[in-house]
């Protein structure tokens, strides 16, 4: 099945647009998981398992695992959720971006290795560096577009004087991505809830493109105007939560607590639906 078409079908029939992202800081962790990488695997195993039932996907980010050399876990885990969570795709949170030659490892490295379901991809280097990924025709590709950091204004909001209409670099970049970079309808847009405005900018350049869109919870990021600005059916976005879930709690009963503020936010997410 295609990315697109997976995550419709997830959004649709758990009734969510939640994207649990799982990031495990070895620093937060509950102490009576084992150190290390074993207990990185056992805590995003657990998460997976209790929130299974309200995610419209799951988005473990590379270095979280990298870092502690615990990739094993990373694979280990991707086969868990196909188990725990049939039916959910995986957002590989990689942020690559490279020349072809090299994407060309990245995208296998994400498809192939992680047998991930879509993978975030800076676009920074250009079209020839987006072009690899799309080898793999089911396979989604989230382009950072608008990023939920504060240094996201450095560059992505500067005008770009040579474009016609004079468009923000991610408006640029975002008219890109639902048209001419689109050539097989794998693509979709990474834009933070931080800056909501930004997110309904960006909905209009990109009219019919899924948008992974972090920033709610620990970045304070405003999850009833980004609903607003950015849902337009389910499969039309996938917002992102992460610290707020994994570390709701951190004594034994971190997976019950996982799950209780996951619900909260599917809800309150679901509610600012516009009726
Ligand atoms: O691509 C991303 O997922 C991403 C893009 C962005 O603009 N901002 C952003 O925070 N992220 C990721 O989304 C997650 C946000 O985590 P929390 O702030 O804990 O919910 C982290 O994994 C970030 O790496």
């Amino acid at each position: 099945m295609r990315f697109t078409d997976q995550l419709t079908a997830a959004a649709r029939s758990q009734h969510t647009m939640l994207c649990v992202g799982l990031d495990p800081e070895p620093a937060r962790l509950p102490s009576h998981l084992p150190q290390g990488a074993a207990g990185i695997y056992d805590f995003c195993a657990a998460i997976v398992d209790a929130t299974a039932d309200l995610a419209c996907a799951f988005k473990p980010q590379i270095a979280y695992f990298a870092a502690q050399g615990a990739e094993a876990q990373l694979e280990r885990l991707i086969a868990h959720i196909r188990q725990a969570a049939p039916g959910v795709p995986v957002i590989l949170d990689a942020k690559r971006g490279d020349i072809g030659a090299t994407a060309v490892q990245y995208a296998r490295e994400a498809f192939e290795r992680y047998g991930a379901d879509a993978v975030t991809v800076s676009p920074f280097m250009g079209q020839d560096t987006v072009q690899p990924y799309l080898q793999y025709p089911d396979k989604g590709v989230f382009l950072l577009c608008r990023t939920s950091n504060p240094g996201g204004n450095d560059f992505q909001a500067q005008r770009l004087a040579d474009v016609p209409g004079q468009p923000r670099l991610f408006e640029h970049l975002a008219t890109q991505a639902q048209g001419a970079w689109n050539s097989n309808g794998q693509l979709g847009l990474v834009v933070g809830a931080t800056y909501p405005e930004d997110v309904a900018a960006v909905r209009r350049c990109a009219p019919s493109l899924p948008l992974l869109i972090p920033g709610v919870g620990a970045q304070g990021g405003d999850a009833v105007a980004t609903v607003r600005a950015a849902y337009t059916g389910p499969g039309s976005v996938a917002i992102n939560s992460s610290r707020a879930i994994l570390y709701a709690s951190q004594g034994a009963d971190f997976a019950q607590a996982a799950r209780a503020q996951a619900l909260r936010t599917r809800d309150e997410l679901n509610a600012a639906v516009p009726a």
